[in-house]
């Protein structure tokens, strides 16, 4: 049988038209369970809101429609039962979100503020009196300190650090400046690159931090010192390298002045530090007879400031941290032991006009004003004002007894000495710990693993 194409339209609209018909038949008298409550309770409701509560506004019809009674009204508890779990389910579900992206948010902002807005102003040098500057360590406590004021003053500078004990966050206002670079590197491997001065601060400087790993601290001031001096050396840079009051050991001379030759225990706990920088001294000296480099060698003395570490181990950080929390602040041995704190700013001057100078014999770089350990935890609590108990706990190996230095070099060959009186400098680093601890127990609580798959 031939059909005309006419006939043939006409069958298929039929056709769908009668499956139409069909599938909205099923769909309405054996719907699924959900629609059946919605299409029973809403007629329900309605029915009653009609009757019962002429009075009740649209709103409030509105509310009963969609709130929990709506469901409780339901003949069938099973199905009432699925589906208040379902509800329940929906808005343990809904309040997760919520917390999540609370939490998604104040990461947002944390991470945002560490987001420089823009690099600070630095000065323009010419081409003639622009230098390339090496630092290394220079993401560490001093180090970038003396970035800040190199990258300001308008020169190039080169951060290199294994950032054993530095941090990125202390470098990070930099990054992305044309003046400024940081590679990760560790100066016991050679650097090959070009530069007019070395700044070798790198090596960890805390005692703990140093007694952590001590072949790896021998090797930092010894290899370390002689990849520096060899770059100088090859390249015609100006190298400073950073030694330490530790070189006059347990002193028998006080104050300490630079002809002092001093009192080591080559053996002892300390030694991988104070011995590995008299050989860094030795190797410098070396390699300016033998190799004509130019180098000038600082003798570091007790310095404190904000980015020390929160772990540092110091007395300074430890005092700090201490009293913030109201912990006992603990004193290794009796107290009578003496040390004279300069404040980092003063050291990165000095650093800087050391530098800058034609001296080329060490030259103490610290505050000659001394105090007993236990005055010093006095003068901590005090400032940050609470009720911290002093208490002594066994003393530590090798520690020297007094520690003072003699400024007269320093005076004389580079017109410097501190000026920043300590309890301006403490005050400025008990601000910083309070800052730091703040936030890591913020960033604690905040600990965020996103789940979402
Ligand atoms: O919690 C503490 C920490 C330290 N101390 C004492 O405080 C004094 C200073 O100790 P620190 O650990 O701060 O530093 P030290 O003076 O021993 O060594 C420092 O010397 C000069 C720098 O070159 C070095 O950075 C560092 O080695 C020591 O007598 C130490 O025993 C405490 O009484 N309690």
């Amino acid at each position: 049988m031939v059909f005309s194409k006419r006939k043939m339209k006409h069958f298929l609209i039929i056709g769908v038209l009668l499956v139409f018909g069909i599938c909205f038949y099923k769909s309405w008298s054996n719907p699924p369970t959900i629609l059946t409550n919605f299409k029973e309770n809403y007629l329900d409701n309605k029915h009653s809101a009609n009757h019962q509560h002429h009075s009740a506004s649209n709103n409030e019809q509105q509310q009963a429609l969609v709130g929990n009674e709506f469901y409780t009204n339901s003949n069938d508890d099973a199905e009432n039962n699925n589906v208040n779990i379902l509800n329940n389910d929906f808005k343990n579900e809904l309040n997760q979100a919520y917390k999540r992206i609370d939490l998604l948010e104040s990461k947002i902002k944390e991470l945002e503020r560490r987001i420089p807005k823009k690099h600070p102003d630095v000065r323009f040098l010419n081409y003639k009196n622009r230098k390339r500057i090496l630092i290394t360590g220079g993401a560490g406590f001093v180090g970038s300190h003396l970035v800040d004021v190199l990258m300001m003053q308008g020169h190039e500078v080169v951060v290199a650090d294994n950032f054993f004990t530095g941090r990125k966050r202390n470098v990070e206002h930099w990054l992305g400046h044309e003046n400024f670079e940081l590679i990760h590197h560790d100066i016991v491997n050679p650097l090959f690159i070009e530069v007019d001065e070395i700044y070798h601060l790198a090596s960890p400087a805390s005692p703990p931090h140093y007694m952590y790993n001590r072949v790896k601290t021998i090797k930092t001031n010894t290899l370390g010192t002689i990849n520096v001096l060899g770059l100088a050396k090859r390249v015609g840079a100006k190298v400073l390298i950073a030694s330490t009051s530790e070189v006059y050991g347990d002193p028998t001379v006080h104050p300490q002045p630079e002809t002092y030759w001093g009192h080591v225990n080559p053996i002892g706990p300390r030694a991988c530090y104070d011995e590995g920088k008299r050989v860094s001294e030795t190797l410098s000296y070396a390699y300016a007879m033998q190799e004509n480099v130019n180098v000038r060698v600082a003798r570091i003395f007790n310095t404190y400031g904000p980015r020390m570490h929160m772990n540092d181990g110091r007395v300074v950080s430890n005092f700090i941290l201490q009293a913030l929390q109201n912990e006992s602040i603990t004193i290794y041995g009796n107290g009578k032991q003496t040390r004279s704190f300069q404040y980092v700013s003063d050291l990165i001057d000095g650093l800087i006009s050391l530098m800058a100078s034609n001296y080329t014999q060490p030259v103490n770089l610290g505050n000659p004003i001394e105090r007993t350990i236990y005055e010093f935890a006095e003068i901590i609590r005090d400032l940050v004002g609470g009720k911290s108990k002093i208490i002594q706990t066994p003393a530590v190996e090798d520690d020297p007894q007094k520690r003072k230095p003699d400024i007269t070099r320093a005076k004389k060959y580079l017109n410097w000495e501190p000026r920043v009186p300590l309890k301006i400098g403490l005050e400025k680093t008990i601000e910083y710990f309070r800052k730091e601890l703040a936030r890591s127990n913020h960033s604690q609580r905040n600990i965020f693993i996103p789940d979402v798959e």
